[in-house]
């Protein structure tokens, strides 16, 4: 690790733009991080002091400092490989090509920590201001001691929470967001009143949409187990039904019928939850569980994409004969979201719901924590000394 002094350089791989850039004020080369060689179970989990220090290859990117890392059920999806073929696609093929692959691969979608570096196009931000961001699992994760990201995926952090709780929002907050807002076209101007169904409330994403909508002045009936009932309620959650005692489309069905369901459980939620939403009042069911990266891990990006398509345009079209809309929900990286959900933590309207936490020698325990299920909101892991609350 060879400390050098900063300067400016200008780096030209060949991506049709000249690279203006400022070096750390101590700049390394590498950097304590778990990673993973190869895609399986939690063994594949390794520590190095010597994974690569990010490059700010762009002038609009910015070097983050991690000081609390949340972890999603995504990271123990990719950790087996998930998406493999979809998000090599979209890989950095720099770094593909200096090590031959993805690996090593940082895992670790959410991230709050400090700048320490900027680019020359960065203008929003400036090194040492706080920031959180949720990271496109197609880049290095936060598992790490530094991270590279876009100026546009980051956002200044709220000032009301400490990094830990910081770290428990980013990545479900900006899924629930292109949710509820890009794909089921909410806001804060025309929730007042509406009914909206979240099946699957008590786990990262629940928890964040549960806030968000109340927030919004929506009418929120949850699903969850019956032992999470007084954990949602105390989110918010108007109305609660318990999977776990019965066929939760009984007791569902008897309720008013919904403007808009968020579906954070799939499997065989879709054969009955289309018919609780009110027919022909633009009511749509949103759902987080697709097949689009399985489709393309097993056909190939052609084959996979095309049955993708195939797939979400039968439904779509049988759904719209019945008066409903059905759509598929993907996280979609977004500073500019994260800065209106900052708005909302600290006017107090959305808390961070962190489940358990864990130090930078435990990755392991939390990958075990998340894989069990169960999620009462989120996993965090902290990373380097210096946050406020480390
Ligand atoms: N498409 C995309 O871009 C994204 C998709 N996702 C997906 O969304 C889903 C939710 O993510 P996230 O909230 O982070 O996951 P979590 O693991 O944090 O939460 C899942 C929650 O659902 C509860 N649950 C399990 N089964 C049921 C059921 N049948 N009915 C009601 N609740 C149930 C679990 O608790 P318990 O078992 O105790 O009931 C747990 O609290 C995941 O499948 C994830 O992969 C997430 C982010 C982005």
């Amino acid at each position: 690790m060879t400390p050098v002094r900063k300067r400016w350089l200008v780096n030209g791989r060949g991506r049709g733009q000249a690279r203006l850039f400022s070096t750390s004020r101590m700049c390394r080369t590498v950097m304590p991080a778990w990673v993973i060689d190869k895609y399986g179970s939690n063994d594949v989990l390794r520590f190095t002091k010597n994974a690569s220090f990010p490059i700010i290859d762009f002038p609009n990117e910015v070097i983050v400092k991690v000081f609390a890392a949340g972890l999603n059920p995504l990271d123990v999806s990719m950790r087996g490989g998930y998406g493999a073929a979809t998000l090599s696609m979209k890989r950095d093929p720099v770094n593909i090509k200096r090590s031959g692959s993805e690996f090593p691969l940082i895992l670790g979608r959410d991230v709050s920590g400090v700048i320490m570096e900027c680019g020359l196009d960065v203008k929003y931000f400036r090194e040492r201001d706080e920031v959180w961001a949720a990271i496109p699992p197609w880049k290095q994760g936060s598992l790490a001691e530094f991270v590279v990201l876009s100026a546009n995926e980051v956002s200044h952090k709220p000032k009301s929470l400490n990094h830990t709780q910081a770290a428990a929002i980013p990545y479900v907050a900006t899924t629930a967001w292109s949710a509820l807002v890009n794909t089921g076209g909410l806001s804060k101007d025309n929730c007042a009143n509406k009914r909206i169904l979240i099946l699957g409330g008590s786990g990262g994403v629940g928890t964040f949409a549960i806030q968000m909508l109340k927030a919004w002045g929506a009418h929120v009936t949850v699903t969850c187990s019956q032992n999470a009932e007084q954990f949602v309620k105390g989110l918010g959650a108007d109305h609660v039904v318990d999977y776990t005692s019965g066929p939760v489309e009984e007791p569902l069905s008897a309720l008013e019928k919904f403007d808009l369901i968020l579906d954070n459980v799939g499997g065989d939620t879709e054969r009955w939850a289309l018919n609780l939403l009110k027919p022909w009042s633009g009511a749509k069911y949103v759902t987080l569980v697709t097949p689009f990266l399985q489709n393309t891990d097993m056909l190939g990006i052609a084959d996979g994409m095309m049955q993708s398509a195939a797939t979400m345009a039968t439904k779509a079209l049988k759904h719209l004969i019945k008066g409903v809309h059905y759509r598929w929900g993907f996280y979609a990286p977004s500073g500019p979201a994260l800065d209106e959900i900052r708005e909302m933590v600290d006017a107090g309207q959305i808390q961070a719901v962190v489940d358990e936490t864990f130090n930078f020698s435990q990755v392991p325990q939390a990958f075990e924590k998340v894989e069990k299920g169960h999620a009462r909101g989120k996993t965090v892991v902290q990373i380097s000394k210096g946050g406020d609350d480390l």
